[in-house]
């Protein structure tokens, strides 16, 4: 009766309807109608290219993906866009149904930037006559972003700094359905740039998270300064190439023989082999990062990390559990305390998150703060600059013991990060076996690595504290 309802409004008004399913319940979410038109076709009838090999199939878990029918050699252009078919915002000197676009999004923080070319992608979506509907129509009608769990998941994610920017995204979905609400209430049909269509959390949260799991960031049109700036587009059939960290193919972007047209191409960074998908790098991301954007994890992540609060409670807590008692801690002395503002962790606006994993393993900042207080004279200290006291290469500056103690501590805080989740590895693990639904796993498997990451940084450390020991002994026996 409801879709019914919709359906007749949607042809009276000459606009799509916005709505769309709350979660992704499977692992390949419907696009956003049944038999979408040929999108490898559109973009060719636009005078867009696509390698004969091209096409567009099913890549296990990652959805839709885009594949070598044959082999391709190195540095083949695969696709190329002409500057009209990338989707992007609007200017700000529009007028009419876009002025009222471009102020609703002045209202969307820098941060949550995919909400602003997700206006525009709504706008588009709800109009019937839109240039882009053979691109939108093929666009997944659900995302497994936890902005769309059930309370329960996004419980079950169980570590603090996404659940805090889940909440976050959510109650500015929220906030936002009501201030676009309040934009629409009396704006003249001519003037909506929904076409006449209610907007509601919901369609706000489709919008956004198809942009953020498929934009791309690419040098824009030249501003009348000389200057480009970086702008984020959709990028029809470039965005079937699912991620990976070791990609086969890149983006690059060049203008055009006569120099009047920027084109987007995706060319081969390798030789393809037949059946191989292919794959470009989405960014050298957390975790957190890929399964708030793109709705995934990735096991082995190597720049999947843990960010902590670095303060003089957990730096007690740790140093209780290594035995090593250091009452500076909560209270350094006067030369100490300078060493830490200068690394931003004492002061007026002290930054206090710090990262364990990734690539740096240990966040220099916290690394060179417990080196300093665990040393007992400022000379010592002052003898080293601060790029090695922040250096996890930097083998032991302040001495064997002064290493092993800073090192430990930082096994110490792993443990207590590790004992703040309130399900153990084992206990995860049982319960995927079980089966769980789509989300609970995909929540149940991003903490799961998160505690791995906690254990990697745990044995890297007890590993160096080893080493540093069996080299102190060999000094002492010679
Ligand atoms: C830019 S789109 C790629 C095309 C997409 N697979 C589709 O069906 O339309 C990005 C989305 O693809 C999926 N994806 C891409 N790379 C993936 C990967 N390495 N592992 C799991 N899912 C992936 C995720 O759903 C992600 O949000």
């Amino acid at each position: 009766m409801a879709a019914s309802k919709m359906a007749m409004m949607a042809s009276l008004t000459r606009c799509r309807p916005l709505t769309c399913a709350a979660s992704a319940a499977a692992s390949y979410p419907a696009r956003l109608v049944p038999h979408p038109p040929d999108l490898i076709k559109w973009v060719r009838r636009e005078g867009g290219f696509v390698h004969e090999a091209v096409e567009i199939s099913q890549d296990g878990p990652n959805g839709l993906g885009l594949v070598a029918s044959q082999g391709i050699p190195y540095g083949s252009e695969l696709i190329v866009l002409p500057n009209h078919i990338p989707l992007k915002f609007l200017s700000d000197d529009s007028d009419g149904a876009d002025s009222v676009l471009v102020n609703l999004a002045r209202q969307v923080p820098e941060e949550l930037w995919a909400m602003k070319l997700g206006l525009r992608l709504l706008q588009e979506r709800a109009n019937v006559e839109s240039f882009w509907w053979p691109y939108i129509s093929n666009l997944p009608e659900t995302y497994s972003v936890p902005i769309f769990f059930s309370g329960e998941d996004i419980k079950n994610l169980q570590y603090a700094p996404i659940l805090h920017q889940v909440n976050k995204r959510c109650r500015f979905l929220l906030n936002f359905e009501k201030s676009v609400k309040h934009v629409l209430e009396n704006l003249k049909p001519k003037d909506h740039p929904f076409g006449g269509q209610d907007i509601d959390a919901s369609s706000l949260g489709w919008a956004m998270t198809a942009v953020s799991s498929r934009a791309f960031r690419l040098h824009g049109e030249k501003l009348p300064n000389g200057i480009r700036i970086d702008v984020p587009m959709m990028l029809p059939l470039i965005d079937m190439c699912n991620h990976s960290f070791n990609p086969n193919a890149r983006i690059v972007q060049e203008h055009d023989a006569g120099n009047t047209n920027m084109l987007i191409k995706v060319v081969a960074k390798n030789s393809i082999k037949k059946n191989e998908f292919f794959q470009l790098n989405y960014g050298c991301l957390s975790n957190d990062l890929f399964l708030l954007d793109y709705g995934f994890v990735i096991p082995l992540n190597p720049y999947d990390c843990i960010e902590l609060k670095y303060d003089g409670a957990l730096l007690d807590a740790a140093s209780v559990a290594t035995g090593i008692s250091l009452p500076n801690f909560s209270s350094p002395a006067p030369w100490q305390q300078q060493i830490l503002s200068q690394l931003n962790l004492d002061g007026e606006a002290p930054n206090l998150k710090v990262r364990l994993g990734g690539p740096e393993l240990v966040e220099g900042r916290l690394l060179a703060a417990l080196r300093v207080l665990f040393a007992s004279d400022a000379e010592t200290v002052q003898k080293h600059d601060i790029n090695s006291l922040t250096s996890l290469s930097a083998e032991a500056p302040l001495g064997i013991a002064n290493e092993v103690a800073a090192l430990r501590t930082i096994g110490a805080i792993c443990l207590i990060a590790l004992e703040h989740f309130p399900t153990k590895v084992m206990e995860d693990e049982s319960l995927l076996k079980r089966g769980v639904s789509a989300s609970t796993e995909l929540a149940i498997q991003f903490r799961v690595l998160k505690k791995s990451v906690i254990m990697d940084v745990m044995s890297d450390v007890g590993r160096r504290v080893k080493l540093l020991l069996s080299k102190e002994e060999v000094t002492n026996q010679s």
